[in-house]
């Protein structure tokens, strides 16, 4: 039965995809005692036996942090990578300094309107080190009442012989999906002292085990090769060498999903159509053949999610489209979906997880996932210029994809709409975070933006809305 599962139970019940949602507060038990856990849950001693551990985010409230690591766990030297500049940072700085164990580093962020979004976790352990990739902020609210998505890595094992001397260009315990090259590339890109430690840590562990790809982004203008290494870039590349094929997947509809949305241009076909859903079509064997913009579904809380939801419209603080930008990008209304997750229990625990996927018209099976940081948004995936021939991007953001023919010669993922079905399922199964398919937003509603009031209805705790 459920009660008294420990985390390593419910870790183990969820491989190989080892991808999991965060527990969420006053939901029944039995959604959140399978396929979910806690950061507490992450950090047991369970999941390893702790030395030093290294937190990339975005927002971070460090006495709470400190706190879900285990009493013995709480002097590890622990490495904070944050992208905080003036004040905040000097805020950071001040909450750290009362914890000696913790050291801080600032990621550089050149580029206007760039931030460090990556939301990952280096676990240092005695024998060996985990790999944790997710969507959560390090502040109590983003793990209380919310969905959000959790990667967590095998446990790496140390290489034995002096494992990191690299071999030239090659890199010795890698896997089939280059998860270390990438990881390594990705470490590299920030160019800063603090995690020269963790690059070595890294490249003396033996990742053969990992069965997902990178996709990270990080800022700047990629050409050349160095295009295809990030961002949709990456995505488009890994989809058209390694995805499924175009005949059995070219005409199934593409999901995003996700908790914020940029600036993406006057016409769809300007980005998100072109440019984007053209990378996250992509498939073996396809000719170049564009996705009809029909088939793109766009997975973000209607007004009436946000009211409904635990939080109440409070809840939608965390969800920052602003009716700014909005007005300029009326056709997205044509592709918005509702969040919808009952399969789960949290239809009403606000999305703050990223995935992006697709699934086939009949919504049993997925050619592949990808759960990261990254919003929708040319910040985050990137664009292209000058003639296509460099991509840029203006954020760090990380995620991993998960395609078929890794876990088992697999041509596509059988979806699971509970975590039930997956936990008692033979075969790989996908949890999928919210139901399919996506309810189109009923009539009156419309897509959330979180500085326009609501005034006409109250939220469950009896409140309106009325943004700063
Ligand atoms: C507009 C910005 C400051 C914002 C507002 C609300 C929530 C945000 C958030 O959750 C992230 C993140 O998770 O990386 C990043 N910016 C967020």
């Amino acid at each position: 039965s459920d009660f008294e599962k420990t985390v390593a139970d419910v870790f183990s019940e969820f491989q190989p995809l080892s991808l999991f949602l965060t527990k969420v507060a006053g939901i029944e038990d039995r959604f959140n005692n399978t396929g979910a856990v806690s950061l507490k849950d992450i950090l047991s001693p369970l999941m390893g036996t702790l030395e030093a551990s290294c937190q990339f985010n975005f927002m971070f409230d460090i006495p709470w942090l400190v706190k879900q690591y285990p009493k013995q766990f709480r002097d590890k030297p622990m490495l904070l990578v944050h992208g905080d500049q003036g004040r905040s940072e000097a805020e950071m700085k001040t909450d750290a300094a009362q914890f000696p164990h913790i050291s801080l580093c600032r990621a550089k962020l050149e580029m206007m309107y760039g931030t460090h979004h990556t939301k990952m976790m280096f676990l240092l352990y005695d024998c060996g080190m985990r790999v944790v990739i997710h969507t959560a902020n390090l502040i109590s609210n983003d793990w209380h009442q919310k969905t959000q998505g959790v990667w967590i890595s095998p446990l790496f094992p140390k290489l034995t012989e002096g494992g990191n001397t690299s071999a030239g260009a090659s890199v010795i315990g890698d896997s089939p999906t280059k998860f270390k090259r990438d990881l390594l590339a990705y470490v590299q890109a920030y160019q800063v002292v603090p995690l020269a430690a963790w690059e070595r840590h890294i490249r003396q562990h033996n990742m053969s085990a990992a069965s997902v790809y990178i996709v990270g982004s990080v800022p700047g203008r990629h050409s050349g090769d160095k295009k295809m290494l990030w961002g949709h870039m990456k995505v488009k590349k890994v989809l058209k060498e390694a995805g499924p094929e175009h005949q059995k997947v070219g005409s199934w509809p593409v999901i995003g999903q996700f908790s914020s949305i940029g600036s993406l241009g006057a016409s769809m076909d300007q980005w998100l159509c072109d440019e984007w859903l053209g990378s996250l079509s992509q498939c073996r064997g396809n000719m170049g053949t564009p996705l009809s913009h029909s088939k793109l579904q766009l997975v973000y809380p209607s007004k009436e999610n946000v009211r409904l939801c635990l939080e109440g419209y409070g809840g939608g603080g965390c969800l920052p489209y602003s009716i700014k930008t909005a007005r300029k990008q009326i056709y997205l209304n044509n592709f918005v979906r509702q969040w919808r997750a009952d399969g789960r229990g949290r239809t009403e625990a606000i999305p703050h997880i990223k995935t992006y996927t697709r699934v086939s018209p009949d919504c049993k099976e997925a050619a592949w996932f990808i759960v990261t940081s990254a919003n929708l948004s040319k910040a985050a995936w990137g664009a292209l210029e000058k003639q296509k021939t460099q991509l840029m991007i203006r954020s760090y953001e990380i995620g991993v994809l998960f395609l078929p023919r890794h876990f088992g010669e697999l041509e596509s993922f059988p979806v699971g709409p509970t975590a039930e079905e997956v936990r008692d399922s033979d075969n790989v199964m996908l949890p999928i975070p919210y139901d399919l398919p996506p309810p189109n937003y009923q009539k009156g509603d419309r897509i959330w933006m979180w500085d326009v009031p609501c005034v006409d209805l109250p939220d469950r705790h009896g409140k309106k809305y009325c943004p700063p």
